[in-house]
């Protein structure tokens, strides 16, 4: 198991590290993005894709962020309402992990606007990172250290008081399942156990805003459903929101309160899974149900096919993730 340093625990947690380097030339607000898919069933489906007023848990306006020429995210307007489970849903590429890190300030916010419970994410970046706990898609627990250790070290980060700490470690623990397996070494742990440590490293905060990426990508069947039993049980007993990326359509349609199809920098549609389902059924006057994932086709229409916007970087990203978890 390797640490991959793009996302180290300093960066998850996001209080002791500052942002990344960005690497990338700041862009501007687009007009109206070329690349946009901008059909007027596009339109219609895409009707909600407007931020509430105010209120969220999170919001993006018009978020732009380049890497060079290349518009990652590429005018997002995007709204989750407290205490809900929010899944963005996107083909490699879309944007989804760049628009995430623009929300957990690990990325400027060049252009556009993101707020977090009302706090700026680019001027309170502090405030911001008080408030959320987030699981990277790359790996944030060390193998060297036991489950015990790596989520002391996060607490420390968190600066959770040294008088509390060793009880919300204990809870943290608990709270995936794995107070039995908190002092072996992390290295020994099934991907199913290394997601959940990574689980409780972001919860030792108490965050009021949990953020994911692809938690469940690698892992088996069992091991995803158990990931998702810890998020909804903590979730429960503590109204937290959910950010959640995730490339399974029957993990959004099981799991998530609404969805967010992302294509090519932008929310293409957007509803809960059932309205987004009727929805493409009213239109195309289907007797059947159509699945989330005809609903994503037909929303992103031939992008999806080639995976355009996803090159080998992204391909490569998720296959070392899936890798390491494995
Ligand atoms: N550090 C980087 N340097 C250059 N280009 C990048 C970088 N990170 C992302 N990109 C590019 O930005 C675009 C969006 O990538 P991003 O990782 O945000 O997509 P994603 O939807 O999260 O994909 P995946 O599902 O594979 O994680 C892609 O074209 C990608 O190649």
């Amino acid at each position: 198991m390797t640490r991959d340093t793009r996302d180290t625990p300093g960066d998850a947690v996001g209080t002791a590290a500052g942002p990344a380097t960005p690497t990338e030339t700041p862009a501007t607000p687009p007009a109206e993005s070329s690349s946009a898919v901008g059909t007027a069933e596009t339109a219609r489906v895409c009707a909600e894709a407007v931020p509430e007023a105010d209120g969220g848990a999170v919001s993006c306006t018009r978020l732009v962020y380049a890497f060079g020429d290349n518009r990652a995210v590429d005018g997002l307007d995007l709204a989750v309402r407290e205490g809900e489970v929010f899944g963005l849903l996107g083909p490699n590429g879309a944007g989804k992990t760049t628009a995430i890190r623009c929300i957990t300030t690990l990325l400027p916010v060049p252009a556009g606007m993101v707020r977090v419970f009302g706090h700026d994410a680019a001027g309170e970046r502090m405030a911001v990172r008080r408030l959320l706990g987030y699981v990277p898609q790359q790996l944030s627990a060390d193998s060297g250290l036991t489950g015990r250790e790596n989520v002391a070290l996060f607490a420390r980060v968190f600066d959770v008081s040294r008088r509390e700490r060793a009880a919300r470690v204990g809870q943290a623990l608990a709270a995936v399942g794995l107070t039995e397996a908190a002092d072996r070494l992390a290295g020994t742990y099934s991907g199913g156990m290394v997601r959940r440590l990574e689980l409780a490293q972001a919860l030792v905060s108490a965050p009021r805003l949990l953020i994911l990426d692809e938690p469940t990508i690698g892992l088996d069947p069992i091991a995803r459903t158990g990931v998702w039993e810890h998020i909804n049980a903590v979730r429960a007993a503590t109204g937290m929101t959910v950010l959640v990326t995730t490339h399974y359509m029957d993990e959004a349609e099981q799991y998530c309160d609404r969805v967010g199809l992302m294509h090519r920098g932008r929310i293409r549609a957007l509803g809960t899974p059932d309205e987004l389902r009727r929805g493409l059924a009213e239109r195309q006057g289907a007797d059947t149900l159509p699945t989330l994932e005809d609903v994503f086709r037909h929303v992103a229409g031939s992008g999806l096919d080639d995976n355009s916007e996803g090159g080998f970087r992204d391909v490569r990203s998720t296959r070392r993730t899936a890798r390491r978890v494995g």
